[in-house]
């Protein structure tokens, strides 16, 4: 799907690179087909290597994307300049008078305050409520998804004893669900939180559906009843250094962390970690752009 991005967005040259299909504005506004107009809150404090994450998977399906990223307007995030987020972000003020396809909430490393002591959660609150009449699918990713199970379902996190870090192995409760069609029975995929979400309490909740866990994870997708909202514990679109990275941060930080299980080569930092999740991460991004975006979205909002 090529994406259809902001000229000079810093990560369109990346995808270039990537021979991940771009297109121009140009060139979009030329073709006779509606693109999908997909909005990305993207809390995550390295905001472009997300972007570059996020774009990469909605530009590998044949649909015409439109991305139009979304920052907070009630916390002024200190890790991206003010020029990057003036030039490439806009914040909920300017866009709720439209709809929008799809809407992809990220993580945010925040874990660790209740869902009231973070800054933007009224401001979040009120986006989650509007995605319900003004989008037709949202993702909600690893804290994002912890947020829609807290804020949509009355499901709240807990603590964890360590940091959940690492790559996992997965499995499906339900293979013919049309958002894990192509899954392998068992997948590997990354988590990194301090907090995680109760199986049971998603497994009693009547407007839940459990579709993957995992042994040392816990629970991985889930989906509303209503195929609205898909919540994403963990962090597929991660590249394979990221957990890495996230490593060496906190060790510098003097957190007390331990090493991301399954990840490093031989439990050796030194060496380069493979990225044993990727098809399954576009697996998800393709099944959802088509089964709950594309095929759900009225071509015309009445
Ligand atoms: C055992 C431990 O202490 S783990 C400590 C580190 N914890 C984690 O990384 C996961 C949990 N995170 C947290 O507990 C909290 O984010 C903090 C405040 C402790 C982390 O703070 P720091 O590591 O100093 O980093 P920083 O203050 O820059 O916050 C990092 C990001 O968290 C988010 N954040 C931090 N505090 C808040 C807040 N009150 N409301 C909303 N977002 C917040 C922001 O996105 C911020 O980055 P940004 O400003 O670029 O958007
Ligand atoms: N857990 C991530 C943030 C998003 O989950 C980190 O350690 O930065």
């Amino acid at each position: 799907m090529p994406i259809n991005i902001p000229e000079h967005l810093p990560a369109g040259e990346l995808l270039k690179e990537e021979k991940i299909f771009v297109m121009s504005e140009g060139r979009a506004t030329s073709q006779d087909i509606r693109p999908l107009n997909i909005l990305i809150l993207n809390l995550m404090p390295e905001k472009e290597k997300t972007e570059l994450q996020l774009l990469r998977l909605l530009g590998n399906t044949p649909l015409q994307v439109n991305v139009t990223f979304l920052n907070t307007a009630t916390y002024e995030s200190k890790n991206v300049s003010k020029n990057h987020l003036d030039s490439f972000y806009t914040t909920f003020e300017y866009v709720k008078n439209r709809r929008f396809d799809g809407l992809i909430i990220t993580g945010a490393p925040i874990e660790h305050l209740a869902f009231e002591d973070v800054q933007y959660w009224d401001e979040l609150k009120e986006i989650m409520d509007w995605s319900k009449s003004n989008v037709t699918s949202v993702l909600h990713i690893c804290w994002g998804a912890q947020a829609a199970l807290y804020h949509h379902f009355g499901i709240d996190k807990h603590d964890l004893s360590k940091k959940l870090s690492g790559v996992f192995r997965h499995t499906l409760t339900d293979p013919t669900v049309k958002l894990t069609r192509g899954f392998n029975d068992i997948f590997e995929a990354p988590h990194s939180r301090y907090t995680s979400v109760s199986i049971e309490e998603i497994e009693q909740n009547a407007d839940l559906q459990l579709l993957a866990l995992s042994e040392d994870a816990g629970a991985f997708i889930v989906l509303s009843k209503d195929e609205k909202h898909i919540m994403i514990t963990g962090h597929l679109e991660y590249d394979a250094c990221t957990l890495g990275e996230e490593y060496e941060r906190d060790l510098q930080k003097g957190i007390d962390i331990e090493m991301p299980e399954n990840y490093f080569p031989n439990n050796d930092p030194t060496k380069r970690p493979l990225n044993t999740w990727r098809s399954h991460t576009h697996l998800l991004f393709s099944n959802w752009l088509n089964y709950y975006v594309y095929q759900e979205t009225p071509y015309e909002w009445e």
